[in-house]
């Protein structure tokens, strides 16, 4: 299923109650795009990402996925989906890594069938994408955060999504593997052409990653392209996160262009 236009939100508004979480939220992420939505505590990032998985429905305005609206869409399985409790697995819980990634597979093929060969190569496949391949038969529970998180992304690409929703993936990961995430998703953006939204408060280290910024606080205060959301100064982006922010550039810290 190809369309251009993946995301498309118009004027869209949400109350909880009397209470507006979302104002007039308009943005459109194209095929390919890795957006970047980033937002200080309770600006409604994660409303919004419920909005476009159909789990809320907005007051009023449009939702379009891949160019149709919302209450008609039936293609689900385009949108994978990783949320930020996904890497919290107790050591003893009894699934392997390869079975986590296989039930990404089983609303294709229904309930109680085999699975077959070319569904195990797929788990497969997904897990060297994520280079997870050689943990396919440990447990779960047994890997670290991180790595858990690798294995979810696994799960939401055997299904074959072109695009990838995160809600804070990187929760509870320490920094040195943060990197190396954030490398992997970068691959997977531009490697396999997967349009990706990430909600992070990690504001630094993604916007070297993604293409596209959405800065939201009720609404939206800037979208547009990596670059100028690089060039706009901390002051402007102080103001509507409600308190000062200075964002670490990578020179600073040292690391190559
Ligand atoms: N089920 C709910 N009922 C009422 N209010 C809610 C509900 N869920 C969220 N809210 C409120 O809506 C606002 C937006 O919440 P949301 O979780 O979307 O923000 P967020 O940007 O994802 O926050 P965070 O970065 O802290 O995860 C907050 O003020 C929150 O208190």
């Amino acid at each position: 299923m190809k369309n251009n236009t993946i995301i498309e939100l118009d004027n869209v508004n949400f109350n909880y109650g009397h209470t507006a979480v979302l104002e007039d939220i308009s943005l459109k992420v194209e095929n390919g795009e890795f957006w970047a939505l980033i937002g200080p505590n309770g600006s409604g990032k994660s409303t919004l990402i419920n909005i476009i998985l159909g789990l809320l429905k907005p007051d009023s305005g449009t939702v379009k996925l891949f160019g149709v609206e919302l209450d008609s869409f039936k293609h689900r399985e385009l949108i994978g989906y990783v949320s930020q409790k996904s890497n919290s697995f107790n050591s003893g819980f009894p699934a392997t890594v390869l079975e986590v990634v296989r039930s990404g597979l089983t609303r294709k093929r229904g309930l109680f069938k085999r699975f077959s060969k070319n569904e195990e190569l797929k788990a497969i496949e997904a897990l060297k994408i994520v280079g997870m391949d050689h943990f396919s038969g440990r447990n779960i529970g047994e890997l670290s955060g991180g790595q858990q998180q690798r294995v979810f992304i696994a799960r939401a690409l055997a299904g074959e999504p072109e695009l990838l929703v995160m809600d804070e993936p990187t929760v509870g990961i320490d920094q040195q593997n943060v990197s190396s995430f954030y490398s992997m998703l970068n691959d997977l953006n531009r490697d396999h052409g997967i349009a990706i939204l990430l909600v992070t408060h990690e504001i630094d280290l993604v916007t070297d990653l993604a293409t596209h910024v959405a800065c939201l606080n009720r609404t939206i205060h800037f979208h547009g392209i990596q670059s100028d959301y690089k060039r706009m100064n901390d002051e402007k982006i102080s103001k509507w996160y409600g308190h000062p922010v200075r964002r670490v550039h990578q020179h600073e810290l040292g690391a190559e262009e």
